[in-house]
Parts: structure tokens; sequence; C-alpha cells
């Protein structure tokens, strides 16, 4: 049928999630993890989450251009259509199928039908002026409440090149639990890193690349590889991952043959640890609890992959800035000092602790680990441990560590925000 809606589910549902993020501050992994999206086909439902993210992405600009076709901003469902619309519209999307999808989801809205007159007349003269205008508006910028302390903490422009990345979004990275080069060529086009991960660029449907059935790879982001690499786990060593959930490092630790225990509080997490050990046919023993109650080893070396702001990541959760505002980091940095000092407690003499966190605020990187030391004397920091292929010396950092960001690597794609210390008790 000429005109007929193509993708009437993936975009109500990408509203509807855009209405809750930006509505009631929910975080998208929390909705899809609560089911949001499983009336969906997979197709329609990787869609939607793609429409979400690139609004969220977009949002700064899709506001702009908006901006001046409204009078008055409109409530926000009909906000959040307009915004999905427009975005699609700037950045290629075929304009008579995109405005009259918008105007069907607000006709078949019992309360805001009424509004359909004004989002087609708005729509139009977004399809008409949109795309020359959305190149011209600078690329959005971070919420204050995070780029205040970023820019303190670098500077303006490094700032503006994270920003740029967040903008460019992610691509996918994966692990190889043997042979990397054996995947990179059996995924066909994925590029070998430096560091040892695999990217692909243009992945579609991960559970149908080649070795995803057979668990000979796993997901992860080229910057969270480092840390277990950094650790070294040799095999038969007695291994903790205090914060394991979903599992990507606990399953780099038992493909380096270690004896692994996988600690989380979440016992949902857990389970997907679980599945991700099954399907890669890797072990370890999986325990559901608080890192701060934990009492088993001693342990060789502890992974401390603690929880955070999470703000290295927002190239894959775009959602973040906006559903966030900076409350509860002062809680988590707390939490943070509390588990590495219990950690320490877990550790053999002379053990191996690393530290990481997707973080990209040196309060939950660079400052513990300089107030570790100076709480804990004997305790120190392995810099030569970092002294591997790929890694660039101008991401050390002074007390040692390794500072990742968003906007290194900028030509091969960039990395997630992270950063990483192995200390040594
Ligand atoms: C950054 S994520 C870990 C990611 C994981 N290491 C990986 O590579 O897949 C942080 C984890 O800490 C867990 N967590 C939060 N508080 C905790 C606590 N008190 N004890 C144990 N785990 C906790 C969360 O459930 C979450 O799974």
């Amino acid at each position: 049928m000429a005109n007929a809606p193509r993708h009437p589910g993936a975009r109500r549902a990408a509203v509807h999630l855009l209405d809750r993020i930006l509505g009631e501050g929910r975080m998208l992994s929390d909705l899809l993890a609560a089911g949001a999206l499983d009336a969906l086909d997979p197709a329609e439902r990787a869609r939607a989450q793609r429409l979400a993210a690139d609004t969220l992405r977009g949002l700064e600009r899709a506001d702009r251009v908006l901006k001046r076709h409204l009078r008055k901003t409109p409530q926000l469902h009909v906000m959040n259509v307009l915004r999905l619309a427009t975005v699609e519209l700037c950045t290629g999307g075929d304009a008579h199928g995109v405005v009259n999808e918008a105007v069907t989801l607000i006709a078949g809205h019992k309360r805001l039908s009424a509004m359909k007159g004004l989002v087609n007349a708005v729509l139009r003269k977004v399809a008409s002026d949109g795309p020359a205008a959305w190149d011209r508006l600078r690329v959005p910028h971070l919420p204050k409440w995070l780029r205040a302390p970023l820019v303190a903490a670098y500077d303006a422009p490094t700032v503006a090149r994270m920003e740029a990345a967040h903008f460019a979004g992610a691509p996918t990275d994966l692990t190889a639990r043997d042979d990397a080069d054996a995947v990179a060529a059996a995924t066909g086009g994925g590029a070998l890193l430096p560091t040892g991960s695999i990217r692909l660029r243009e992945p579609g449907q991960i559970s149908a690349l080649p070795g995803y059935a057979t668990g000979a790879w796993w997901v992860q982001d080229a910057a969270a590889a480092l840390p277990a690499r950094i650790l070294a786990a040799q095999p038969g060593e007695a291994v903790l991952d205090l914060c394991a959930a979903p599992g990507g490092k606990t399953m780099q630790l038992a493909a380096a043959g270690a004896e692994v225990t996988a600690l989380d509080l979440s016992e949902t997490r857990m389970k997907r640890v679980q599945e991700n050990l099954a399907r890669t046919g890797l072990a370890a023993t999986c325990l559901t609890g608080d890192a701060l109650e934990h009492q088993g080893g001693p342990y060789d070396a502890i992974l401390l992959d603690a929880p955070c702001s999470a703000t290295g990541t927002i190239r894959r959760h775009p959602d973040l800035p906006h559903a966030r505002d900076g409350a509860g980091i002062a809680e988590l940095i707390a939490l943070q000092a509390a588990m590495l000092d219990h950690a320490l407690t877990l550790l053999k003499p002379g053990g191996r602790l690393m530290f990481c966190t997707c973080s990209l605020l040196p309060d939950e990187g660079e400052c513990q680990i300089e107030e570790a030391l100076a709480r804990h004397p004997g305790l120190s920091v392995d810099a030569g441990a970092l002294a591997l292929p790929g890694i660039e010396q101008s991401w050390r950092t002074e007390e040692g560590g390794l500072r990742l960001r968003p906007d290194l690597w900028a030509e091969q794609g960039g990395m997630d925000g992270f950063y990483m210390a192995l200390l040594r008790s």
C-alpha cells in the first residue's frame, strides 16, 4: 500500500523509550531489562533502540532545529515524536514516510490527537530547512553536571573531542576466547586492533555472526578488555572478580586458565555471567553477594571493576547524560574506596589488585589510587605491567595508571573512557 507506515512499532516504541528516559530519568538498559521492547520482533527491537539512541545523541541539534518552528514547547510526548522525526529527517530519512508516521503516532493518541496538525506543519518545515541547518549546528554538548567537571579535569578542546566521539557513536569490539586472528578472519572484515580486540564497523545482528553460537568471542569494548590483559592471570592462579556481571572480564580471566571466583551483588546480572560462561564453554565459581562482605581467598589476584558513574560509556549509552544528573557520585566514590580497601584484605602477600572504572572522572580513577596509596603504606602501583602491545605512552598517568578517553584512537573509531591501575600489596 502506498505511503503505509513502514516501522510504526519501532517508532512508537522508540518514542515511548524517550518519554521514560527524558521524563522519568530512567536508563535505557533498565527499561530494556524490564521488557520495554519485548513485544517487538528482533529486527524492530533493534530498530527502536537505534532510533532512540540516535535521537538522544542528536537531541540538542533536534531541539534547535525545532525551536525555529515552535512558538512554545509542546507536551513531552509530542516533543519526543517531533525530536525523533527531526533527527530522521535531518540525517537522510525519507521526508514523506517520516512525516506521515509522526502524524499517525499523534493521531492515534487519545489525548493528543488534536496536535496532529501542528506536528504535520512543523515537520514539513523541518523537512525543508532542517537538513541544511543540521550540519551547521555545533556537536551536542554534555549537560553541565558532567561538562563542568570534565573541563576542569581535562580542558575544553579535549572535552569537545570527547563530545564529537559521543556524537559519532561506537563500533562493536569483540574479545576472542582463543585466537583473535581467526575471529577477525571468520567475522569478515573485522580489524585486529593493536591491543588485541577485534573491531567490527557494521556488525549487523550480533547473534548471527560466525562464532557466536560456539562462544569463540564476546562483545567487549577495546578499553574494557585492557584491565584483564594487564592483570595477566596465569593458569591455575586463584583470581577473584569482585564486581563481575555481565562477565566480560570473568571470561577473559577464565580463558587465561585461572581458577576464577566471580561475584556480583545482582542476582539477575549474575545469571548473565552464567549464561555467558555457558555459551563460551568457560568455567568460574559464581557467587551472588556484596563485595564488601566477601570472605574468600586469599587470592593471587583480584580484579575490581567497581560500580561508577559509567561516564566512559556514553558513546554506547547516549541516554546517560540525559537520564542522570550527577546525584549519587559521591556515594559511588566512597563505595569504590571501601571496596578497594576490602579487596586488599583478601589478597595474598605480594598479590595483584587491578582497580578499574568505566568513568571519565578522575575522582573515580586517578584520585582513588592516590588516596589508596596514602592509606596503605606498602601498597605500590605496578606501572611496568602497562608495557603491553598497543598501549601508548601518552595514556599513562602520573600515579602509574592508564587513562583512556573516547577521543583516543579517533581514526580507528575511538574507545570507551576507562581508568585502570595495577596495585601490588
Ligand atoms: C562496571 S559493572 C561490572 C562489569 C563487569 N566487570 C564486566 O566486565 O562485565 C559493576 C558491577 O558491580 C556490581 N555491584 C554493585 N555494587 C556491588 C557490591 N556491593 N558488591 C558486588 N557487586 C556490586 C553491579 O551489579 C555491576 O554488575
